[in-house]
């Protein structure tokens, strides 16, 4: 178990729903447990840290962030587009976007997952495909909502791994797998500080990681998903928290 005052405080963004007339803020608990199986200490990060001074006061207790997935979709404006988003969060869009900006200028440790790496691509300057469906070059990327959760997650299409970045050193010789896939948006164009780490069959970007940054990593897919089953998905996660580790521990010695 260790003391659990070694172990590196993630900070999880949550996600705004409508539970019962309440206006809530949740987070799946498959996330908590990828970062609690891999000896992270996930904190859950409310909307309203995002206040400028509640947001200075978070930076430095954390020692990794993690973007989790979820059914709502960044908001068009953010990335020059028109449009009403039906399904919006904006408290997650604005906490999301500031924790990005905070990684890249702090070096904090990133994790990103599905409409995390999306918030990775628009707060770095690049845009969206708003319906991957509308485009007739692209695979069917959405689950099939009608089937049972298991699978939903189970493998979908494969990733092609491109050389020589951080995912290529993550799982090394392993440059071709298969992966799960619950999204209806994706990449469309990235901005310069954005490094392209794999794309589907379908050319679709499918991971991204920050140029010259420890750990700052987006994947389109689902490693969180029953994470300590699978080798190749704890690889990522175990990566993720070495990164956050030696962020912590090069704190300690400021
Ligand atoms: N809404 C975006 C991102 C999709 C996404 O994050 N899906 C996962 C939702 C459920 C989960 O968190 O596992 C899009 O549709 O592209």
């Amino acid at each position: 178990m260790g003391n659990i005052f070694d172990k590196p405080v993630i900070g999880v963004v949550m996600c705004r729903n409508r539970i019962k007339g309440h206006e809530t803020q949740t987070l799946q608990e498959k996330y908590l447990n990828a970062v609690l199986n891999v000896g992270g200490l996930p904190v859950a990060l409310p909307h309203a840290l995002a206040e400028p001074e509640l947001f200075a006061a978070l930076l430095p207790k954390l020692d990794g962030i993690f973007l989790p997935g979820s059914p709502s979709n960044v908001q068009p404006h953010l990335y020059g587009e028109n449009g009403d988003e039906p399904d919006a969060d904006p408290g997650r869009d604005q906490l999301s976007i500031a924790l990005i900006n905070a990684a890249l200028e702090r070096r904090i440790p990133l994790f990103a997952i599905c409409r995390g790496m999306q918030e990775m691509v628009v707060a770095t300057g690049g845009t969206l495909y708003r319906r991957l469906c509308d485009h007739a070059q692209f695979l069917e990327h959405r689950e099939d909502a009608e089937l049972p959760v298991e699978q939903q997650y189970a493998p979908s299409h494969e990733v092609q791994v491109l050389e020589g970045g951080l995912l290529s050193a993550l799982i090394p010789g392993c440059s071709t797998f298969w992966v799960n896939s619950l999204h209806g948006q994706g990449a469309k164009t990235l901005g310069p500080q954005l490094r392209v780490e794999a794309r589907s069959q379908d050319g679709l970007v499918e991971a991204v990681s920050v140029h010259d940054h420890p750990y700052a990593l987006g994947v389109q897919w689902h490693p969180e998903w029953n994470s300590s089953e699978y080798a190749l998905s704890r690889l990522l996660l175990e990566g993720f928290i070495t990164a956050c580790q030696n962020y912590l521990a090069e704190k300690q010695r400021l």
